[in-house]
């Protein structure tokens, strides 16, 4: 179980952004989670993928604290791919970089092997998100942060998406926190919604 227990945060020279924040996630749980913009749920998104330091509280997995060192067991998707990966390395070299490939993994993401071959600014925003999806996936990922991960995708690679990752966090136990201002998809991929007010 991923626990997050009485987080607290505040960027310097600001107020507190939210305190004493807890959840829980099961494996193979997904939990999605909605509030209002600037509440927040990025900043706990990174605290969660361990980008951030929380200033108050931890972050447990099965009751022990988050390596600071080596694969870190919950990885993050955010919303912007093309700042989430180095525009001068090939796909190919960022994908070996994060562990290797995982073929079946590839083609459920409608990923397609020529594309392993290009730069990323010569992958549409789309494809792009596949790949991070892809990356955040292989290994032994516990956990998966997912930041509006969808919100600049067409209506068909979103639901490809996630279609993914459903079938992905049932077959591997892995746990989804789902952030986003979309309802509908919520309701679509969750077992549960909170509100991210009603948390803090
Ligand atoms: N590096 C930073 N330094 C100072 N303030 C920041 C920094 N990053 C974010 N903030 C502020 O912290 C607040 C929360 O931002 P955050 O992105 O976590 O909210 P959010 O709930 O994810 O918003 P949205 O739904 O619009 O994506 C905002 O007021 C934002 O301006």
């Amino acid at each position: 179980m991923l626990e997050v227990k009485g987080i607290s945060y505040r960027y310097p020279s600001s107020p507190w952004l939210f305190r004493h924040l807890s959840l829980r996630i099961m494996p193979g749980e997904i939990v999605g989670i909605s509030g209002y913009s600037g509440s927040g749920k990025s900043t706990m998104a990174q605290i969660i993928g361990g980008y951030l330091k929380p200033d108050e509280g931890t972050i447990l997995i099965d009751g022990q604290a988050i390596p600071i060192f080596g694969f870190h067991p919950v990885q993050l998707v955010w919303q912007h791919p093309e700042r989430a990966i180095n525009p001068k390395w090939r796909m190919k070299q960022i994908f070996e970089e994060s562990g290797g490939f995982d073929q079946k993994l590839l083609a459920s993401l409608g990923i397609k092997s020529e594309w392993l071959e290009r730069w990323p600014r010569e992958l549409s925003g789309g494809e792009l998100q596949r790949f991070c999806l892809a990356r955040a996936l292989v290994g032994d990922v516990k956990y998966l942060v997912a930041d509006e991960m969808t919100t600049m995708l067409d209506a068909i690679t979103q639901a490809q998406m996630w279609h993914a990752v459903k079938r992905l966090a049932k077959e591997r136990n892995i746990g989804v926190l789902a952030i986003s201002h979309d309802q509908h998809l919520l309701k679509r991929v969750s077992d549960r919604i909170i509100n991210f007010t009603e948390i803090n």
